[in-house]
C-alpha cells in the first residue's frame, strides 16, 4: 500500500527536480537579469574555480590564446564572444551591446579615451581597434589579477602601443590624470566600472576639468545591474544631453542599456 505512494511521490520529485534544471532555471538565467547575475557571477564561478583550480579570466586568456590570431583584434574578439556564449558567461560588455559601442567609437573618432574598467581588456580591444592612428586609449583597473590578464589579451590583439593600462582606483587616478598623462581632455569616456561609482566619478572628471564641449560619455549596465542615481543626474543636468540605447545584459535576453550622454557645457 505504501510503496505505490513512495514512488508516486519519488516520480513527481524527479519530474519537478528535471522541469527545474531543463526549462526554469534556464529562463530565469536567460531572461531575469539578477538571477543571471547571481547564477553566473556567483554560483557558477565559484563552483568552476573550484574544480578547475583557475579563475574565469584565466580561462578567458586560454581560451583566446587557443582560438585568436595574434594581432588580430576581431579574432580575440570573436574568441572571447564564443567562450562567453558557448562555455562561461562574463561581464563584458558583449557582442550585442558591443556593436552600440563600435558606433559611438567610430561615430566620435576620439583622439583621447578613456576607459574606467578594464576586467580582461574585451571593452577596451573593441574600443582601441577602432581609434584613429596617434589615438590614445587609457583604461583603469583597480584589480591586479584582472590587470595582469587585460594586458596579454591587449597584446595578443596587438593593441599595446595605443592603450594605457593603469592599475589602481578610479577616484584615486582621475585627479591625476592631467598631470600623469598630459592629458588635456578626453573625448571619449566608457564607464563600465562598479556602478555605484559611476555617479561619483563623472562629477569628479568634471571638477578636475577632463570633460570639454561634445565629450561624448558612454555608460554601460544602466538597468541591470543598474545605475538609478546616475541616470537621474545625467538625464536632468543641463551640462548633457542624453539618450538611452536598450538592448540586453551581455550574453543573455534580460533588458540592459548604454547611455550616451553629450557634455555641451
Ligand atoms: C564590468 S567589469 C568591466 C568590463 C569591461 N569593460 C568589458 O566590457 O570588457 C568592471 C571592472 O571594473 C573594475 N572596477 C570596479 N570599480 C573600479 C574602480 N573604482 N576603479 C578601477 N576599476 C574598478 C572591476 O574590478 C571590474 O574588473
Ligand atoms: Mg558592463
Amino acid at each position: 500500500m505504501l510503496l505505490p505512494v513512495l514512488c508516486g511521490g519519488c516520480a513527481a520529485l524527479a519530474a519537478v527536480l528535471y522541469a527545474l534544471y531543463c526549462w526554469i532555471i534556464p529562463a530565469l538565467v536567460q531572461y531575469n537579469g539578477t538571477v543571471a547575475l547571481l547564477w553566473h557571477d556567483v554560483f557558477v564561478e565559484r563552483m568552476l574555480d573550484t574544480f578547475t583550480r583557475s579563475t574565469r579570466p584565466q580561462r578567458m586568456l586560454k581560451a583566446v590564446q587557443k582560438n585568436a590570431t595574434r594581432g588580430d583584434p576581431l579574432s580575440v574578439i570573436s574568441a572571447i564572444d564564443r567562450f562567453c556564449r558557448h562555455s562561461e558567461w562574463a561581464m563584458n560588455v558583449g557582442d550585442e551591446k558591443g556593436t552600440i559601442l563600435d558606433s559611438v567609437v567610430s561615430e566620435v573618432n576620439p583622439a583621447m579615451a578613456l576607459e574606467l574598467g578594464t576586467y580582461c581588456g574585451y571593452s577596451t580591444v573593441r574600443i582601441a581597434r577602432l581609434l584613429p592612428p596617434g589615438a590614445r586609449l587609457v583604461t583603469l583597473e583597480f584589480n591586479g589579477d584582472y590587470a595582469a590578464i587585460a594586458r596579454q589579451v591587449i597584446e595578443w590583439a596587438g593593441l599595446e602601443d595605443m592603450v594605457q593600462l593603469v592599475e589602481g582606483a578610479s577616484g584615486d587616478w582621475i585627479p591625476r590624470m592631467k598631470e600623469h598623462f598630459g592629458v588635456k581632455t578626453f573625448d571619449f569616456i566608457f564607464l563600465d566600472h562598479w556602478k555605484d561609482r559611476y555617479l561619483p566619478d563623472i562629477k569628479l572628471l568634471e571638477e578636475c576639468g577632463l570633460l570639454r564641449k561634445g565629450t561624448v560619455v558612454l555608460a554601460d549596465n544602466v538597468i541591470c545591474p543598474g545605475t538609478p542615481d546616475y541616470l537621474e543626474y545625467i538625464r536632468n543636468s543641463p551640462s548633457y544631453e542624453s539618450n538611452y540605447f536598450r538592448s540586453h545584459l551581455e550574453y543573455t535576453k534580460a533588458e540592459d542599456g548604454l547611455e550616451k550622454s553629450v557634455y555641451v557645457g
